[in-house]
């Protein structure tokens, strides 16, 4: 479902890559983890799959298409194919909790009546269609994540991409949220975490990708019974 073929990102005026040299292959329905310090290159590596940066070097494919090389009209189609989540959940403060997991289908064009039943199923999924009407202020920084992940996958995206997504919570909720990406991998989509938060990564037992100094230094298979 994504593969990687000896990519590097250099940024322009940075003294160090980004990525350097990276090959690795992921399948439809897996989970991984990304692990690694700060500034070793994991967020840099997810934000290759939806083109949101494009590799200086090498390759990346994503469902057979090589989004690098991706024309410009057909980078809306790749992204909504890619749903991401970020920490600090980036949600619109003006709009309810309804009007933000609705966003991305307002940009596609979904039709209202089905747009809202994909909005409820979406928040019924992260458990929080009791909240459709509340604003964003009222939430709890759980609450908040949980809404972004809603977002993220109202499109029903075969990938999705999330960057620290425990970030700023308590271990409890931590293991809700992780819980929560679990349940996508079960309806075969493709889930890819990055965490510096190694006590929960290795909790959870999944394939885990180790990457320093943008180089993959680690490619741990998942434990058996995850
Ligand atoms: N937009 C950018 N411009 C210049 N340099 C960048 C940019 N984004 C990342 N970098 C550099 O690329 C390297 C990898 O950064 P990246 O954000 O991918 O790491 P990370 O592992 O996600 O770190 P963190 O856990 O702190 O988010 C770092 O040296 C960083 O300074």
């Amino acid at each position: 479902m994504i593969h990687f073929d000896r990519v590097s990102k250099r940024y322009p005026r940075a003294g160090q890559d980004g990525l350097r040299g990276v090959s690795l292959e992921i399948g439809q329905g897996e989970l991984v983890f990304i692990t690694g310090h700060s500034g070793a290159g994991k967020s840099t590596l997810l934000r290759l799959i939806p083109r949101l940066e494009r590799p200086s070097g090498g390759r990346v494919v994503v469902a057979g298409v090589d989004v690098g090389q991706l024309p410009r009209r057909k980078i809306p189609l790749l992204r909504q194919r890619v749903g991401v989540t970020f920490q600090d959940h980036r949600l619109l403060a003006d709009r309810s909790v309804f009007g933000n997991v609705a966003l991305p289908l307002e940009i596609t064009g979904v039709a209202r009546r089905e747009a809202a039943r994909r909005v409820r199923a979406a928040l019924d999924k992260v458990g929080l269609l009791h909240k459709e009407t509340s604003y964003p202020e009222a939430l709890s920084g759980g609450e908040q994540q949980r809404v972004g992940i809603a977002r993220a996958v109202v499109n029903r995206p075969p990938v999705l991409l999330a960057d620290e997504p425990t970030g700023n919570l308590d271990p409890g909720l931590s293991e809700e949220i992780m819980r929560l990406f679990t349940s996508f991998v079960s309806i075969g989509t493709t889930v890819l975490i990055a965490s510096h938060d190694l006590e929960l990564v290795e909790r959870f037992g999944h394939r885990t990708l180790t990457l320093r100094q943008g180089e993959l230094v680690g490619d741990r298979p998942a434990r058996e019974a995850v």
